[in-house]
């Protein structure tokens, strides 16, 4: 009989992302719930074959003669066979390791929770929302998100829950929570619940290993068939190992919960002496010492529940933790051995591991390689520090009207920001007619295939070629005032807002539009503008931006003033320096002005326009007198000429615009200074 077989989750989430981005929310939110069942099934199939297999095909095999490899062959066949049966073939098809992280990181969620608000159906919306923001609470946009949320009627904000949550958590902080009041009963049941659930979640977890490796193994040299089992099984036995640190890490929290499993027993000991249950208290306090022999406190402990509540004959610690402490030893064993002869590093998760199991010369290794994460962590937090001063030197906008709206902080990235309110509504208007010109009238303004997708339009105007345009009557001159100062604003506000050392000149202005052409957008996988960096060439591989030529190097600073949000797609995203990793988007809107520093930091690019057509003004700032923009001059001062010989501005316009648009022409004087335009137009409104 025909079966349809689990499709793969990370195709369907990249569907789901792409349906996302073309504004398709209903085909969206259906992918992205299709991919996280898909991931979910997988791994309960996965598990539960491990488990199957293990009884089915047991491994407790010796490497003498040749059993062991009948085992292991044995066991592999049940693995295939028992996979086969419940996700069909095996393919070629590998999930990247860069997709796991992101489910991991519950990122779907945060796709599907604003599908789902698009859609209205807000109760689903809430709870993907806090699913996401749990594993994810310093994001500012989730954050932003829920408050949008709160704000909102009819939200059932008692019901939301995390659609992901572990139970054993739950049962881990209500235990907690009832043992700190002394309310021991319930603590003893919370906790004894948690534990159960702790070491089922800790099985699935080490049952998970056994499937796909997700490291690739180096073969760089030429390896020995001895040297390739002993690492791909020094692999799996870290995996196994690197569980208990991912069961007591919660959501969202950087590192685990110190001793979180040996802390269990030291809670239960006391809570059932306190509920005069002596042999559960022994039994606890010597399923303790089981992590902790030398416990003196412990021993202590034991002794004066001995003669509190008399020898309890037969009662020992609990078999399964003991079975577990010693698996999990043996494993430790090896990845050490392995330490000393092969070049395999390793951070143990456990604080309990007796030292006389491990060498000196492995504890060194081990010492040194905790050296180097709190190095690490000590420089991502020097990083993260720095990005918090760098937001208090920000300097004061220079005139009124614009307000930031995201800091670099909130946009996950430095020298970052995003204002609203640079250009207002009328102002934006004003400038889309100059890109409305007829193809073909001016030698100067060009339309053709968009030099970076063969599915848009392109067209760019600089501002001399504006005026120009505008001395052949082609176009309004109110339209090209503003044009020209509307750089001259944003460079003031990224002068000023990014405190520069020396002034800023502007090297560049351009009104750029980008057209999706219609019938082309099916089945569109690729940008408006792929990811790069302005004054430097990005090497994704190599991690690394070239500030040399042909990148335009004297560009110091960036900005994307955005005109009008009536198209499909087109946000503007900054990536890592893998060109891959996305940080923030900025979804383009009138008077939306994106500004950053031009190099490494700061790689980005533009999502498809898959209909409509999406105008900005794109500038770059350098603080080289030498690269300042000499058009701009010229323009200036032939624009001060036309408008002197034509001082009713607002009739040349009349020819090239459609009549519906006259009503946002501005006939008003236009040599105001920036400030008192904002305050104009602002009375207008
Ligand atoms: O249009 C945009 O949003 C950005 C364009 C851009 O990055 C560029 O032209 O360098
Ligand atoms: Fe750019």
């Amino acid at each position: 009989a025909m079966q349809s077989w689990l499709q793969p989750f990370d195709l369907l989430y990249t569907a789901g992302v792409q349906a996302f981005f073309q504004g398709d929310w209903s085909q969206s939110r259906d992918y992205l719930q299709r991919a996280l069942l898909s991931y979910t099934l997988l791994r309960q199939v996965k598990v539960s074959c491990q488990a199957q297999c293990q009884r089915e095909a047991p491994l407790h095999v010796w490497l003498k003669d040749l059993s062991f490899m009948d085992a292991v062959l044995q066991r592999s066949e049940c693995l295939e066979h028992c996979e086969r049966l419940q996700l069909g073939p095996p393919t070629r098809h590998k999930v990247s390791s860069a997709v796991h992280k992101e489910f991991k990181r519950r990122e779907p969620y945060n796709f599907l929770q604003a599908a789902y608000f698009k859609l209205g159906q807000m109760d689903a919306a809430l709870a993907a929302a806090h699913t996401f923001f749990v594993a994810n609470p310093q994001h500012a946009q989730i954050r932003e998100d829920l408050g949008k949320y709160r704000n909102l009627q009819g939200v059932h904000w008692d019901s939301v829950r995390d659609l992901e949550a572990l139970p054993y958590w739950k049962a881990y902080e209500e235990g907690m929570h009832h043992y700190n009041v002394q309310n021991y009963t319930q603590s003893i049941l919370r906790l004894e619940t948690s534990l159960k659930e702790v070491f089922m979640s800790l099985d699935e977890c080490r049952a998970l290993c056994e499937g796909t490796q997700e490291e690739e193994t180096h073969t760089e040299t030429q390896q020995k068939v001895y040297e390739i089992i002993a690492g791909w099984y020094v692999q799996l036995l870290k995996c196994k190992q690197a569980c208990v640190k991912e069961i007591a890490t919660k959501p969202g929290q950087k590192y685990p919960i110190h001793d979180f499993i040996p802390s269990h027993f030291h809670l239960l000991h006391s809570a059932y002496a306190a509920v005069n249950d002596g042999a559960a208290a022994v039994e606890n306090i010597l399923t303790y010492l089981l992590f902790y022999p030398r416990d003196d406190s412990a021993q202590e402990k034991l002794q004066q529940y001995r003669e509190r509540f008399g020898e309890k004959e037969g009662v020992r610690a609990r078999e399964n933790v003991r079975a577990y402490i010693q698996q999990s030893l043996g494993e430790k064993r090896l990845i050490f051995y392995a330490m000393e002869s092969l070049d395999v590093s390793f951070e143990d998760p456990d604080a309990w591991t007796p030292e006389e199991n491990i060498s000196e010369a492995v504890k060194d290794k081990l010492r040194a390689e905790k050296q180097k994460r709190r190095e690490e962590e000590q420089e991502e937090e020097r990083v993260e520090e720095e990005r918090a001063a760098e937001e208090e030197q920000r300097g004061p906008l220079p005139f009124e009207g614009p307000r930031v709206t995201l800091d670099s902080r909130q946009l996950n990235g430095s020298h970052r920001v995003v204002l609203d309110g640079v250009l207002t509504w009328p102002e934006c208007q004003e400038i889309l007619r100059l890109a409305r010109t007829p193809a073909g009238s001016g030698d100067g303004h060009q339309e053709r295939r968009s030099p970076h997708t063969p599915h848009e339009h392109y067209k760019s105007l600089s501002v001399l070629k504006a005026v120009k345009l505008a001395g052949e009557g082609a176009v309004a001159t109110p339209g090209i005032r503003l044009f020209l100062d509307a750089g001259e604003r944003s460079r003031r506000i990224v002068e000023s807002y990014f405190r520069t050392e020396t002034s800023l000149f502007v090297s560049y202005t351009q009104l750029v539009c980008r057209t999706a052409l219609e019938g082309k957008q099916d089945g569109r996988v690729d940008l408006s503008h792929p990811v790069h960096a302005d004054n430097c060439v990005l090497d994704p591989e190599g991690r690394e931006c070239w500030k040399e030529p042909p990148a335009y190097i004297h560009r110091d600073y960036s900005a994307v003033l955005f005109l009008n949000d009536d198209f499909e797609g087109g946000d503007l995203f900054f990536t890592d320096l893998d060109a891959i990793t996305t940080t923030a988007e900025v979804r383009p809107t009138c008077g939306r002005l994106a500004a950053f520093s031009s190099g490494g930091e700061n790689p980005h690019g533009v999502r498809a326009v898959t209909s409509g057509r999406r105008c900005v003004i794109a500038l770059w700032f350098t603080h080289s007198s030498e690269h300042a923009e000499k058009e701009r001059k010229e323009a200036e001062q032939l624009l001060t000429q036309t408008e002197i010989s034509s001082p009713q501005e607002g009739s040349t316009s009349q020819r090239s615009s459609a009549p519906h648009e006259t009503k946002n022409a501005q006939g008003r004087k236009q040599r105001v200074s920036p400030t008192e335009r904002v305050r104009l137009t602002r009375e207008e409104l």
